[in-house]
């Protein structure tokens, strides 16, 4: 008899999380804490619950520059190092401890530079944050290992500098690059030298694409910059068109998708928040698994979205009657599309991964 899908099951079984930001991930105590530290004044209420929802109810805005707007909270109480260490330890102990096996979690350092740091000193705090995290989760018995990718923000006029930044610290975990921020009025291509100077050096990058904006976004990302994998890329359906029989007709750029296997990073909770999708049970994600695209699941911003990968997972299989075999087929699709060595991929996925799986499925 399979594990029933219990809560808990959920949450021991190892997953794989390829699309989570630092600074979307705060736990509202921190942040509380962290103010009061820096002496930052902004935040809205000082009790950690009413925090939390207020976070939530402002990122429930229904477009991605509102959703956006939380970020000067967070970000604004992370200028100092120990902050910055601090927030990253924390991640690392509480992706795993919901069950999180490997992550890669992504921050712009260009935002973290009002006290002074250098974007090399803030990296190397959030990776000593990491370290010091995936130290305390193995005492508490959880193995996870962070991965690290620096975003540029569109917005800003940095990205081929955070790309140099990020191929300087490619050896102490920093495994990939992205480019984040408002989507509408900021293609991929205004960044191009950034991502031709990532592809000359063998680095690895994703693009949040066709999340805010559709296909022509999602079409610059992968065709004139190269992206390995699209944040979100939910957009994808614009060429997608099903028939009066329900026959899924995919056009030339989705086929594209699909055939070279690039990987969807999606997060259809935060999706619902910035109105990229109307419900769980209507977004896209349900529909692109059953077409076999590479689909994976993830988290975005778990304070803005309040979620974790467990309660993402918990939705699909509410929405679309998943069980243990689609869970670990988002997860062994996450695997394999990590940005580490294909023998690292491979040995999570088969010492890790499956062995855990076909436990619960047995
Ligand atoms: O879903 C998103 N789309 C675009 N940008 C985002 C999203 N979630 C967070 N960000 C931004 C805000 C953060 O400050 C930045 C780096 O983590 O990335
Ligand atoms: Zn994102």
């Amino acid at each position: 008899m399979p594990t029933p899908l219990t809560p808990e099951a959920i949450r021991s079984a190892p997953k794989v999380l390829l699309h989570d930001h630092l600074d979307g991930g705060l736990r509202p105590q921190t942040v509380i804490d962290l103010a009061e530290e820096s002496g930052y004044q902004g935040l809205p209420t000082t009790d950690a619950d009413q925090l939390g929802t207020w976070f939530r109810d402002a990122a429930d805005s229904g477009s991605l520059v509102r959703y956006l707007e939380g970020f000067a909270h967070t970000c604004g109480v992370m200028q100092q190092r120990q902050a910055m260490v601090r927030v990253a330890a924390e991640a690392a102990e509480d992706l795993a401890a919901d069950g999180v096996v490997y992550a890669e979690v992504r921050y712009a350092p260009e935002l973290f530079q009002e006290g002074g740091l250098s974007l090399d000193e803030i990296v190397d705090a959030v990776q000593e944050g990491f370290r010091l995290g995936e130290r305390r989760a193995a005492e508490a018995g959880r193995t996870i290992r962070v991965g690290t990718l620096l975003c540029a923000m569109r917005q800003n006029e940095r990205s081929l500098e955070i790309a140099e930044l990020a191929v300087r610290h490619r050896d102490s975990g920093v495994v990939g690059y992205d480019i984040a921020g408002p989507e509408a009025g900021f293609p991929p291509t205004k960044g191009l030298d950034a991502f031709e100077y990532l592809r000359q050096q063998n680095a690895h990058f994703t693009i949040h694409a066709g999340e805010a904006f559709g296909l022509p976004s999602i079409w610059e990302a992968i065709q004139h910059c190269g992206a390995e994998r699209l944040g979100h890329g939910v957009r994808i359906m614009d060429d997608i068109k099903i028939d009066e029989n329900g026959t899924a007709h995919l056009g030339r750029l989705a086929s594209y998708v699909r055939d070279r296997r690039i990987p969807l990073e999606m997060c259809p909770t935060s999706n619902l928040q910035t109105g990229a999708a109307t419900s769980i049970a209507e977004h896209p994600i349900g529909l692109l698994a059953k077409l076999r695209f590479r689909v994976t699941l993830n988290t975005d911003n778990r304070l803005m979205s309040h979620c974790s990968m467990s309660s993402e997972f918990a939705a699909l299989i509410d929405a679309f009657g998943y069980g243990w075999a689609d869970l670990q087929w988002f997860t062994v699709n996450a695997m394999k599309s990590a940005f580490i060595d294909f023998d690292d991929r491979l040995s999570l996925i088969n010492d890790v991964i499956k062995p855990a799986y076909a436990e619960l499925l047995a």
